[in-house]
């Protein structure tokens, strides 16, 4: 299939990056996505910023809501991506929490489905390099440790973290079909534990139970014995990877994750420690135990030989600094909310609403 001249543009692109890109970025009021979206504007891209805000935005993020660069679209990844025109696409939209994605599976599914493939059509459409970001859910329980592309993975089709496992799998392979069938240009980063500033208290994942468990005095509750293993990379880590696997040309799946092992009883043990440091007082016995969810993965690490060699990127901040960081972000953010400024439901300010209607017309 001939791509003339539209290929020969975006080829050129990529071996003289420009600093000029439209880029879209959905899912872009997300942990990941807000710090992307403010990463590529310092960068000089202007950006689509597309989300369904369904937890609104962190307030650490609003900053970028001034940016004149940035375009916000309050809108569902299955809704009409017609009036869009990037040249490329950080596809991050679909909730991360296990304990979001299993509230509403069924939605879950069709966000990894209807809205990939939507999304699939839109850089078809404005032949625009489309980066998904999968997770290392592809891999579920998995039976070797660690975990690398080549593994094809040990996922309960039938249970309930199986929208989210099974989601992002068929995304994968809507992502290769598309790619054999219309010539779509493809990254796919499958994405470990990625954690930081920005994430809601009420995200559900282990980190931000911990951490907002223990800045108030309750208990830290870990479900399972504390011996489950997962790798947790800091949010610029994960960043830094998925720009350059954007930049590079390898269109095959490529794990994006700290590769140190961490069991969650270490974790919790951290998190402890270091808001003692921070001059808080915990509780005398601050960790209780619970049952292990359902097919919880024992042991969730990333082999990341591949990303190190074709990217010349490994993560490089450790997690007592990335938790420290953390909750910092957290303590801040309490305070503010103690002051009355609303951190958590900003809503696209008038410009950015303005600079999208005109960018429409
Ligand atoms: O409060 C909690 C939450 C979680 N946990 C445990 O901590 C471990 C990590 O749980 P999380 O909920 O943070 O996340 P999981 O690793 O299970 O899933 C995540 O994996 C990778 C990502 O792509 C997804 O964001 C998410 O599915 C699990 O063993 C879980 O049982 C606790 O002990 N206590």
């Amino acid at each position: 299939m001939l791509h003339w001249p539209p290929k020969f543009t975006a080829f050129w692109r990529y071996q003289n990056p420009i600093k000029n890109m439209k880029i879209l970025v959905t899912g872009g009021a997300g942990v990941l996505g807000s710090s992307l979206v403010g990463h590529l504007l310092e960068e000089g891209h202007a950006v689509v910023l597309l989300d369904a805000f369904v937890n609104g935005l962190e307030s650490s993020k609003n900053h970028l809501l001034t940016s004149r660069n940035l375009t916000i679209l309050r809108r569902d990844i299955e809704e009409s991506l017609d009036d869009i025109y990037v040249d490329q696409i950080y596809h991050l939209a679909c909730p991360a929490s296990p304990k979001h994605y299993q509230g509403d599976p069924i939605k879950t599914l069709r966000t990894c489905f209807v809205g990939t493939e939507n999304l699939l059509k839109c850089a078809l459409r404005c032949n625009a390099r489309l980066l998904f970001s999968s997770t290392s859910e592809v891999y579920g329980n998995s039976l070797i440790s660690p975990q690398s592309e080549t593994y094809f993975g040990n996922v309960n089709p039938y249970g309930p973290r199986a929208c989210y496992d099974e989601g992002k799998r068929v995304a994968e392979a809507l992502c290769y079909a598309y790619q054999q069938s219309h010539n779509i240009d493809i990254r796919i980063a499958r994405i470990f534990n990625a954690y930081g500033p920005g994430m809601a208290a009420s995200d559900g994942r282990v980190v931000s139970n911990f951490i907002s468990a223990a800045i108030n005095c309750q208990p830290i509750n870990i479900t399972g014995d504390g011996s489950a293993v997962r790798c947790f990379q800091y949010v610029t880590d994960c960043i830094a990877g998925l720009t350059k696997l954007m930049a590079c040309d390898y269109c095959k799946p490529v794990n994006i994750g700290n590769d140190s092992p961490c069991q969650i009883d270490r974790l919790a043990h951290l998190v402890v420690d270091l808001v003692e440091k921070n001059g808080l007082r915990v509780l005398n016995d601050p960790i209780t135990y619970s049952a292990m969810p359902i097919d919880d993965p024992i042991h969730s690490q990333p082999d990341i030989t591949l990303a190190k060699k074709l990217l010349k990127w490994s993560p490089v901040v450790s997690l007592e600094d990335g938790i420290q960081k953390t909750i910092e972000w957290f303590l801040s953010t309490q305070e503010s909310a103690r002051k009355g400024i609303d951190t958590h439901t900003a809503t696209p300010n008038a410009h950015s609403k303005v600079a999208f209607e005109k960018k429409r017309s």
